[in-house]
């Protein structure tokens, strides 16, 4: 294999080509219909330049004027082999697996391995051209338990990234945390995270640094006519003697550059989850909080927590081997790991508290630099973390705090192993000794009983609303859409949504990519962030639509929780996603901060009709309006049962069965309600 890394790109698709196995070849022949198009995106269509710069576009793929376009009219068809979109990472490179990153992504790999009985050293991903051989007519998913079944084929060392390119997709890169978890399903070895040391190429992606003026620091969105609408949500604390909550900033009593942060950053008013959080913070509690996407969780939990350290003096960490973080937030995704860190290095701006972020698909090195030149807040992905830890850059031993931002999707079967091996580190600080923070807007009954083992008994559980509710000011629409015409749809949604920003989601890695190219096809726009794409190309996607400039993003699972863009007025639900936890963080992309959003979902009878009894329940609960046809489905489903409160498909209080039954109160202060719109509670 590496004597293949150094031929030419045509001697290595001879290469790649000669080695395929009779299986794989046929795996790749059925993994030519991509679900729903059996217009096959191929080589050809996929077959992007590498010199996207050039294009001056970007990640955008470009068709040449004139080029044809296909539709659904020609589905059979294959796209214009002479029209090729100039679109980097779409299809043109592949890579063969991160020494540097083996730790990141030992999980995806090795459940691949242990699918396929360990093998290593076989060819695959190439998309577009040769052909993830893995694939059969199902696809494999984003989220569960294939994921693994896409990287590191190749395998070996293969030298650096320049010698990856094989003109075919599939690039192996690690640490793509967020692709192995969510589903609940996803299988896990414990323990791959040490093993086998040479797999793949080097990565040399070092993320520019960001911007360093205040200007930039402090750039923030308005919030919406809505902000204050969150007034009337009804609180729910329980657990023993939660402190009150506050109504105002002052009130949380911070010091004065706490304060000037908290202004320059737009903020005047608390949330309702920011107003119960931060004196629970405050006072020493762990805690776990669920509120709706958008509603100021990171704030919730960083405000308080930099008042700490502050009120500690911590002084500034100085250059050492090891550093040992006094506060170490993880969470699923690499860019929603840096845009906390990002929210950190703003409220701790003008302080000697020095926050960093560390994430896969990224330069180990880079991130031991970072790290070394002094980390009292560590940002982190459970992959890099770990290998920061075994590499002994990061010492445990000061820890303090320790945050699980979207905590459901960090206990789950996919994170859950490795936050366990973080909390059972021998110089990890017990829980009794430090202070746990968990935070998301689902928590699913059996994650909040997992979640307990990482809390001290008498942590307090905060529910701002439902439990797993969607945000009520995403108007929510649902179209039923059956695969063959979903791309038809699209466009006309796109075309009449004009360059307002859309995120668009779909259920795999292939089919973004398809549907991005499809869509710049028909001169739209478009950019694509999913597992499979380059971190670089990740960021430069999500760059390139923030901005503006690709005013369409199509997305897989990986950009459905957290990420917190400006101005993104519509997601589009291409494939519903497989659960319903799922579909409320996708939406939440969209109606942020009192800002009102759009979310329209296709549903497709033939794949989607066990989501319709759970979706009803999330639009009811939301106030949307039902259509009638789900109602009948969701009513016809096998073991339907609507005697059930709405929403009880949810946890709708803490699972403590100490606390449960208690009529809502008792003398200890437990289970007390709250509304955050009784009169006396004015956020002005
Ligand atoms: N008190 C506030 N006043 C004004 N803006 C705020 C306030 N709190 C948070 N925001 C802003 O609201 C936006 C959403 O906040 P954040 O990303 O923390 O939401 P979230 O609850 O974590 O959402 P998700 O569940 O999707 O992760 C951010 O742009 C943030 O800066």
């Amino acid at each position: 294999m590496n004597t293949a890394t150094n031929l030419s790109n045509t001697s290595n698709k001879i290469f790649q080509t000669v080695s395929l196995q009779t299986e794989e070849i046929l795996a790749y022949t059925a993994d030519i219909i991509v679900d729903g198009f059996p217009g096959r995106p191929t080589e050809s269509s996929f077959n992007c330049s590498q010199s996207t710069n050039s294009t001056g576009f970007g990640n955008i793929c470009i068709w040449p004027q004139g080029s044809r376009s296909f539709r659904s009219q020609d589905v059979n068809e294959e796209p214009n082999r002479g029209c090729q979109p100039r679109m980097r990472g779409f299809s043109s490179r592949r890579n063969f697996g991160s020494r540097e990153e083996r730790t990141e992504d030992a999980h995806s790999r090795s459940r691949g391995f242990s699918r396929r009985g360990g093998a290593r050293g076989d060819f695959r991903g190439g998309r577009g051209g040769f052909g993830p051989s893995q694939y059969n007519e199902n696809e494999q998913r984003e989220r569960g338990p294939h994921v693994g079944l896409r990287r590191g084929m190749l395998g070996g060392p293969t030298g650096d990234q320049e010698h990856r390119g094989f003109g075919v997709r599939g690039d192996y890169r690690g640490g793509n945390e967020e692709v192995i978890a969510g589903s609940g399903r996803s299988t896990w070895k414990s323990g791959v995270m040490e093993s086998g040391d040479n797999q793949g190429p080097k990565v040399t992606y070092m993320p520019p640094p960001p911007p360093d003026d205040e200007e930039a620091i402090f750039a923030h969105y308005q919030t919406g006519i809505n902000f204050d609408k969150y007034d009337t949500i009804l609180v729910k604390v329980s657990g023993l003697d939660p402190p009150p909550a506050i109504l105002t900033f002052e009130e949380a009593n911070l010091c004065q550059t706490l304060n000037k942060n908290i202004a320059k950053a737009g903020y005047s008013k608390l949330t309702p989850v920011q107003k119960y959080s931060i004196p629970i913070i405050l006072a020493g509690r762990d805690l776990m909080a669920c509120a709706q996407t958008g509603s100021g969780k990171t704030a919730a939990f960083l405000l308080p927590i930099l008042a700490h350290m502050m009120n500690d003096g911590i002084t500034a960490s100085r250059f050492k081997e090891q550093q040992e973080p006094e506060c170490i937030i993880v969470a699923p995704t690499r860019e929603l790991i840096n845009q906390i860190f990002l929210e950190a290095r703003k409220f701790a701006y003008g302080t000697c508290i020095r926050p960093v972020v560390i994430y896969g698909g990224t330069q180990t090195v880079h991130s031991i630099r970072q790290i070394m030149q002094g980390c009292n807040i560590l940002c982190a992905t459970p992959g890099r973390l770990m290998d920061m830890i075994n590499k002994e850059k990061v010492g445990l031993r000061k820890v303090k705090y320790l945050v699980l931002d979207e905590a459901d999707r960090m206990l789950d079967m996919g994170f859950g192993p490795e936050m366990k091996k973080l909390v059972s580190y021998p110089s990890m600080p017990p829980k009794d000794k430090r202070q746990t923070l968990m935070f998301s807007a689902t928590f699913p009954e059996e994650i909040q009983r997992l979640a307990g083992e990482f809390l001290k008994t008498e942590y307090l559980f905060v529910v701002v609303g439902q439990v797993g509710g969607a945000c009520s000011d995403v108007q929510q629409s649902i179209l039923q859409v059956d695969q063959y015409s979903k791309r038809e749809k699209l466009i006309d949604i796109l075309l009449s949504i004009g360059k307002e920003r859309t995120m668009v989601f779909v259920e795999t890695k292939k089919k973004a990519d398809f549907i991005a190219t499809f869509l710049c096809q028909e001169k739209i726009a478009t950019t694509s962030i999913h597992g499979d794409r380059e971190q670089r190309e990740r960021e430069e996607a999500l760059r390139d639509f923030r901005s503006g400039k690709c005013p369409v993003l199509v997305a897989t699972s990986v950009a459905a929780r957290g990420l917190d863009i400006e101005n993104v007025q519509h997601v589009v639900n291409f494939d519903l996603p497989s659960t319903i936890d799922e579909y409320v963080h996708r939406i939440g992309r969209t109606g942020r901060c009192g800002n009102i959003g759009k979310a329209i979902s296709f549903f497709d009878l033939k794949t989607d009709s066990h989501l319709a009894e759970p979706l009803l329940k999330v639009l009811s609960d939301a106030q949307q309006e039902v259509p009638v046809w789900l109602e009948e489905i969701a009513f016809s489903a096998p073991g339907a049962n609507f005697s059930i409160p709405r929403g009880s498909i949810f946890a709708s209080v803490d699972t403590r069965k100490t606390y449960q039954g208690k009529d809502g109160m008792n003398a200890g202060g437990l289970n007390q309600s709250y509304a955050t719109s009784s009169a006396d509670e004015s956020w002005d």
